[in-house]
């Protein structure tokens, strides 16, 4: 369950790299002001003061309200929606951090999820919250005539479009929100390692070592990950893997296998978090169906 975040209440400080945060303000802001009025009023008068996940949010009276005066907000996935003056976030139900919902002008948000690790098997930790973005007019543009008639739960059943998804020269990022305040840069090198180590032998064999080497000394010793931290990767045009600490980027590789590896981690077979993929995977096969 989360709670429906009010406008000002609960609106998180500002990072100076939501550059994206920023674009998605100036869009939104004269219409959320009037929302967020309109949602006030109408919880208030309902009686509804919080607002639960769920499948099928149109049940929700305020998400009609929303409907009515934020038409593109559908397209948002229904943590709960934090509707400031000047941004527009969405905040993730398990541990409260807020994504934007829009990075880079175009990539939208899809799903939100945490990643839990756990420390010499005795206890879990929650390590980061992450969300995953993609530009729906480039999913449009290159799955569209192959995959355009498929409804979504056809998609979802669907193994080659999934692989498609991830394989394909489409725009997408995976922003991770670190969480856990004891994070030191070896070991997130170091996890990074197992992880897109595991999926560059699943994909590509046991002969990418120097790739991985070359990932995950990105990483540098002199950079600092404190809770709040954000690491983003971004596969941008021609497969090319663009990583930022805190907004400063940190390197570029171009490989379609690591891409694809990353991906994996969120979107595979085997994620990190399965409700957050599955939602992913919804909001990837609606925005086929316009
Ligand atoms: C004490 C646990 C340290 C875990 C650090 C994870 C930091 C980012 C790693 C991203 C890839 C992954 O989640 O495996």
């Amino acid at each position: 369950m989360v709670s429906l975040r009010f406008p000002f209440l609960f609106s998180q400080p500002k990072r100076p790299n939501d550059i994206s945060h920023a674009t998605t303000s100036r869009s939104f802001s004269a219409t959320t002001v009037v929302a967020c009025a309109f949602a006030a009023g109408a919880a208030a008068f309902s009686g509804i003061a919080v607002a639960q996940k769920t499948t099928n949010p149109k049940h929700s009276f305020l998400q009609n309200a929303m409907d009515l005066l934020l038409p593109n907000h559908s397209s948002l996935p229904w943590g709960s929606l934090s509707l400031a003056d000047t941004s527009l976030t969405v905040v993730e139900s398990k541990n409260g951090v807020s994504f934007p919902s829009v990075v880079f002008q175009s990539r939208r948000l899809l799903g939100m999820g945490l990643r839990r690790k756990s420390i010499l098997g005795l206890k879990n930790i929650d390590v980061y919250a992450f969300g995953v973005y993609a530009d729906d007019n480039e999913v449009k543009k290159v799955l569209g005539e192959k995959y355009g008639k498929l409804s979504i739960s056809e998609l979802k059943e669907n193994k080659e479009f999934k692989g498609d998804l991830m394989g394909g020269d489409i725009g997408m990022t995976v922003r991770l929100q670190i969480v856990y305040g004891k994070l030191s840069i070896r070991s997130v090198r170091s996890a990074f390692e197992e992880s897109v180590g595991s999926r560059l032998q699943k994909f590509g064999g046991p002969d990418n070592k120097e790739l991985l080497q070359r990932f995950t000394s990105q990483f540098k010793d002199e950079y600092k990950i404190p809770r709040g931290s954000v690491i983003e990767l971004s596969k941008d045009q021609g497969h090319v893997l663009r990583t930022r600490i805190d907004g400063k980027e940190v390197g570029s590789i171009q490989s379609k296998l690591l891409c694809r590896s990353i991906l994996d981690l969120y979107m595979g077979e085997d994620p990190f978090d399965r409700q957050a993929k599955e939602e992913i995977e919804s909001k990837l096969a609606s925005f086929l169906q316009k």
